[in-house]
């Protein structure tokens, strides 16, 4: 008799994965290979920026109440007394009507409070000193970046979890994080299991396929910020297999299995748990497609059997794999962002289970919309090339006609969602 499972709720099925409890870790890398990883820690100003008040002009640093009387027809005189750059301070004590030549980004002299540009200011010599003459008159702080404008020392500026982007190395630069405090990768470590499977250098033979899962997968886990360990491919053997997973648990954090999960005659992986004594969290949800995906627990490790049909492998991933990798990367918001897109073509297939349509999403007119990237069946590989974002068709709805408002899951996003979506 065929085994008879049981559906759970796709809600559910990410619960149980999501309440394992599995603990991301700090490791302190270099600037240089920071980017794209995640913060392990918030990231505080560790002083003002800038740390002293300064030119954002080449002009003339003044004292403005020498500049009042200054008028089209009554041209007010400054003997220049100093000539700065960036990166130098002036030692000069800049007494009433005198300025200092200054260049942007350089501290101001203490006694001054404003900067003349320089295309404002006539420039001439007498006696052999340096004079400058101005027609208008500034105010306290007219052309100054003061000290703190752009951070103040202690505030928070980046949240645990943030993927860092460029701007965010700007940061980290600024306040001397020559080590960041980044998530470790998790190490997640798969298998294509299946006889059927070819390497991608090898010629089509009957019967068989390319293994395309794997690199699909690869490329899955890399997006998900995890560190790809692939343990290669396995024939449907299950004295193979048995001892390919028990091994490869102790030089990974969490394992992958693709294909062998269902109830077929060569769908090993059941009866692996069933040996190696692992917990089963679940073996069956009531989605599609990847209604077989199956999660189980061993000596706090846990086991992704993602369903064979590529599609469905996909999509597996994507709802339980990737968001307990971001939750070990320290994000809050650990699930893929959901939005509303207006469905553009008739999508009218009925949903006994939610229905996870890989899809195309584009901005029309400020708006989201989103049309199926392909076929939608859980054996299809091509669907998934144009697919960066699933459109969710809950269970239990008949059809959707175009123009529907619908929810989708944004697969290239990296803000994410807290749960529920
Ligand atoms: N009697 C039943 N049969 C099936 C059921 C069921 O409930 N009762 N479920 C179906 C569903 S739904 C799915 S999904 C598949 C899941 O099968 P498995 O996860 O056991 O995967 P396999 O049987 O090993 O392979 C399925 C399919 O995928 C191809 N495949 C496998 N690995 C790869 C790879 N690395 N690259 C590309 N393609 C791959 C494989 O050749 C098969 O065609 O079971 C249904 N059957
Ligand atoms: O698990 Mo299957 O993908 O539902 O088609
Ligand atoms: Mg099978």
């Amino acid at each position: 008799m065929v085994e008879r499972r049981t559906p759970i709720p796709v809600g559910e099925a990410v619960k149980r994965v999501m309440d394992f409890s599995i603990q991301g870790q700090t490791e302190f890398i270099s600037i240089t290979k920071s980017f794209g990883r995640y913060l392990s820690e918030d990231i505080t100003a560790t002083n003002d920026v800038p740390h002293f008040d300064r030119a954002p002009y080449d002009g003339f640093a003044v004292r403005a109440i020498d500049t009042k009387a200054a008028s089209q027809t009554n041209p007010v005189e400054f003997e220049v007394v100093d000539h700065i750059g960036a990166g130098l301070i002036t030692t000069k004590s800049v007494e009433a009507f005198q300025a200092v030549r200054i260049m942007t980004g350089a501290q101001m002299p203490s006694e001054c409070d404003a900067v003349v540009m320089l295309e404002l200011a006539k420039v001439y010599e007498k006696d052999g000193k340096s004079f400058m003459s101005i027609k208008r008159p500034f105010n306290p702080g007219d052309n100054v970046s003061f000290r703190g404008e752009d951070a103040k020392d202690g505030d928070v500026l980046i949240r645990k979890g943030t993927k860092i982007n460029p701007g965010i190395q700007a940061i980290l630069a600024t306040f001397g994080y020559a080590k960041v405090p980044v998530a470790r990768k998790p190490i997640v470590g798969f298998f294509a299991t299946g006889t059927e499977l070819l390497d991608v250098e090898d010629p089509l033979e009957p019967g068989k396929i390319r293994n395309s899962n794997s690199h699909m997968i690869a490329a899955q886990i890399e997006r998900a910020g995890a560190e790809v360990h692939y343990f290669g491919k396995l024939p449907d053997e299950f004295e193979t297999c048995y001892e390919a997973v028990k091994q490869a648990l102790d030089k990974v954090d969490m394992l992958i299995t693709t294909g062998g999960v269902s109830v077929g005659d060569f769908d090993y992986l059941p009866a692996i748990y069933e040996k190696i004594k692992a917990e089963v969290l679940f073996n069956k949800v009531a989605m599609r497609p990847g209604s077989v995906t199956t999660v189980a627990q061993f000596n706090g490790k846990l086991l992704f059997g993602l369903s064979g049909n590529p599609s469905a492998c996909y999509v597996g991933f994507e709802l339980y794999t990737r968001p307990i990798i971001r939750k070990m990367l320290f994000t809050e918001k650990p699930h893929l962002r959901k939005e509303k897109a207006i469905l553009e073509e008739d999508f009218l297939k009925a949903n006994p289970f939610t229905r996870f349509v890989r899809s195309d999403l584009t901005y029309k007119e400020g708006k989201l919309a989103v049309s199926p990237s392909g076929l939608d069946k859980s054996n299809i590989v091509m669907s998934l090339a144009g697919a960066n974002s699933f459109i969710i068709l809950p269970g239990g709805t008949r059809g959707f006609e175009a123009g529907t408002e619908v929810d989708v899951l944004l697969l290239e996003d990296f803000t994410g969602n807290e749960w529920p979506w």
